[in-house]
């Protein structure tokens, strides 16, 4: 993205007898008139003409005496020295004219000395700021920890200055990287601020359509500098926005759409008027532009955060490291370690202030000691980005031994175990960082934390549900733990057959409790008719009865062996027939009778049973009846000619049909037995 800055509302006040009638303080930059009474004697630096306002940087010596000041203004030095009317009991503050131009007074000829006030880019008078986890496909944010102050500094935009040819080589090269977002500044005649690598937490500011933040362009000591400025109060824990003024290319046909979700949402960043319909649609929605793309686990972990120390003769500083050469300048910093800065901070600006490579073992100890679930995503994932940048096996070799391994290890635990958008990117760079690292399997096995071996949890990571880490882990255990591996793989495959068959063997054990469900109310029928369930009737010997129900019973479908405890290989049982009455007759019939008890069988089963049921009651009735009991035919006789009656009323009965039923049983018992009643005197 290419942001410029918001022309300072208003740097032209009216005099005596102005609409005002007061010096001008910044509330009423608002109000300013468009023209000037300014006369101007000699160069002004920048010339900006807006709408309503005409923003003139001015020299001091071309300010015009009776507009700002009562007093005699004290010209100290040579012309491009900022000096202020102020007095020393007041101090510059508000009413400082330096102020109120956009201008830093130079301490060292400010006649308020150290009680100026306009020195808040110099002294870098920051509020208190800190760096917002991603919420959404913006990414990360910034927010105030302090309530602010409208008009209060917020933050200086720091980067590398680029020219406007880097700075066009450099968005080629970005985006081929595929970088997500973009951290252009445009200052002024076509230089560029750039902290896509070197810039302060400013650089995570997001745009909003209503933001509470404005971009001011400042000079400090000769210098044009972008401020951060609060536009209203701000309460603390609020995200700090401020609108981008997006800039596209010519060649970028495309807006990125606008999430900053405020109800006077223009739609895209930057756009002039209102188009929130398009976004909704999706219309001219960038597939490249971050906002519909963010993926944050393919998003490069931010770049290593510096903010050096400003050296005052060498205004480049001393870092004169790739950026320089490609064309790129440093940002002037001012002063000593950043407030708010922390340990790991400090420790990575140590690092860069050294090429960005650790150089000593020392570096080496304090890296593996920072790499602790305590410190910020942020800091841990430069951290990760400055282990990458060492240079020399040896020193890769000493990350080992140093136990890089189970930091690592209790690292990349944590970011499963809490497996957020900001910790997934994370956990595959961690992945990455053990890949680069010189490994031997003997160093992976020794290597485990309370938890469990880095072998193990290696090869857990293998199986992880995010493919990509998966693959990275995959990828480090085929390397190092080939064998292991396989093992594993193997066992698996065990693991998964024998759940598979196990659960073929849980299903023949449901449709056996099926089965054995479909006899439970036959059971509970016979007892009705004054037997016992032949599950549980035993007679005094311990022993079933014979005259149970299961005399009459059809035969079960065969079931399997219960007490196999090895699954077997046989196909499971044949399923029941449907159990659907044969016609609509038949299903009024039995209406009353439950699927469960009623299924079809063949006529010879059906025949079978009728007879078997017969047999029983006629043998069992001519027991006592000796002479019955001796003639044999004419017990054959009577079980035929009982047959032929029962087959004969349950044919007129079913229509034809057979039906084995619930009343079966009992119906033509009850009829042998009636029948069976003349003999047995
Ligand atoms: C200066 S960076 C801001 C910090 C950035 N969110 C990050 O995570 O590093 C600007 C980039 O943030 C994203 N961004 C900021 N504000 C946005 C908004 N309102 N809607 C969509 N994307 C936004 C865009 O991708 C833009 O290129």
């Amino acid at each position: 993205m290419t942001t410029e800055t918001k022309p300072p509302p208003g740097r032209v006040f009216a005099g005596p007898g102005n609409d005002l009638g007061h010096a001008p303080t910044l509330a009423d930059r608002s109000s300013c008139d468009p023209v000037s009474t300014t006369k101007a004697t000699t160069t002004t630096t920048t010339t900006t003409r807006t709408s309503s306002c005409t923003t003139i940087s001015y020299r001091l010596d071309i300010i015009p005496k009776n507009v700002y000041t009562s007093r005699p203004r004290r010209r100290v030095r040579a012309d491009d020295v900022m000096v202020c009317d102020c007095s020393l009991s007041e101090g510059c503050s508000e009413n400082c004219i330096n102020r109120m131009m956009f201008v830093e007074c130079d301490p060292k000829y400010c006649p308020c000395g150290d009680e100026c006030q306009n020195c808040r880019f110099q002294n870098r008078q920051y509020a208190e700021v800190s760096l917002m986890e991603p919420k959404d496909l913006k990414g990360f944010g910034l927010m105030t920890r302090q309530a602010l102050k409208k008009g209060q500094f917020v933050i200086e935009y720091v980067g590398e200055v680029v020219n406007e040819e880097e700075h066009n080589r450099r968005k080629v090269e970005y985006r081929k990287e595929g970088k997500r977002h973009f951290y252009f500044m445009s200052i002024a005649n076509g230089e560029v601020i750039d902290a896509t690598r070197r810039g302060n937490l400013s650089r995570f500011l997001n745009h909003s359509c209503n933001p509470n933040c404005e971009t001011q362009k400042w000079q400090v000591g000769g210098e044009l500098c972008i401020g951060i400025f609060a536009l209203r109060d701000v309460d603390a824990n609020t995200e700090l926005t401020f609108d981008y003024h997006f800039e596209r290319d010519a060649q970028q046909t495309q807006r990125l759409r606008c999430l900053c979700g405020e109800p006077n949402c223009r739609g895209f960043v930057g756009s002039k008027t209102a188009n929130v319909e398009d976004a909704r649609d999706g219309l001219g929605d960038d597939p490249s532009s971050s906002a519909s793309q963010y993926d944050p686990a393919r998003d490069e972990p931010r770049p290593v955060m510096v903010e050096r120390g400003h050296v005052e003769d060498d205004p480049l500083g001393s870092l004169s490291t790739s950026s320089q050469q490609q064309g790129g300048r440093r940002r002037r910093f001012s002063g000593q370690v950043a407030r708010g800065q922390t340990e790991v901070e400090q420790f990575l600006e140590t690092v860069c202030s050294e090429g960005g490579v650790l150089t000593s073992d020392a570096h080496v100890i304090a890296v593996v000691r920072y790499l602790k679930p305590q410190y910020s995503i942020f800091e841990i994932s430069n951290i990760f980005q400055v282990i990458l940048a060492s240079p020399t096996r040896s020193m890769r070799e000493e990350f080992v031994k140093r136990g890089i391994l189970s930091a690592l290890q209790v690292l990349m635990h944590r970011y499963t175990e809490e497996l957020t958008k900001a910790n997934l990117p994370l956990l595959r760079k961690a992945l990455d960082v053990v890949s680069f690292l010189p490994l031997t399997e003997e160093a992976i096995i020794r290597s485990r934390t309370g938890k469990c071996s880095f072998t193990t949890f290696l090869l857990d990571l293998c199986r992880h549900h995010d493919q990509e880490a998966a693959r990275r882990a995959g990828a480090i255990a085929e390397k190092h733990l080939a064998s292991q591996l396989r093992r594993r793989r193997e066992s698996q495959q065990r693991a998964q057959q024998q759940m598979a068959s196990s659960s073929g063997w849980r299903d023949r054990e449901r449709e056996r409790e099926r089965d054995r469900d479909r006899d439970r109310p036959r059971i509970r029928e016979w007892r009705q008719d004054g037997g016992r369930p032949p599950s549980l009737a035993v007679n005094a010997n311990g022993k079933r009865p014979r005259d149970d129900a299961r005399a009459f019973l059809p035969s079960p479908p065969p079931r399997p062996a219960h007490k196999t405890a090895a699954p077997p290989a046989a196909a499971p049982p044949p399923p029941r027939p449907a159990p659907t009455p044969t016609s609509t007759s038949n299903a009024k019939r039995f209406k009353e009778i439950s699927d469960a008890f009623v299924w079809k069988q063949s006529s010879d089963d059906f025949r079978a049973i009728v007879r078997e049921i017969i047999e029983y009651r006629v043998k069992k009735s001519t027991r006592d009846n000796k002479v019955l009991r001796k003639d044999k035919a004419k017990v054959e006789a009577i079980i035929d000619k009982l047959y032929n009656k029962v087959m004969k009323k349950e044919n007129e009965r079913a229509g034809g049909a057979v039906t084995v039923h619930k009343d079966l049983v009992k119906k033509v018992d009850g009829y042998a037995r009636g029948h069976m009643k003349q003999y047995s005197k």
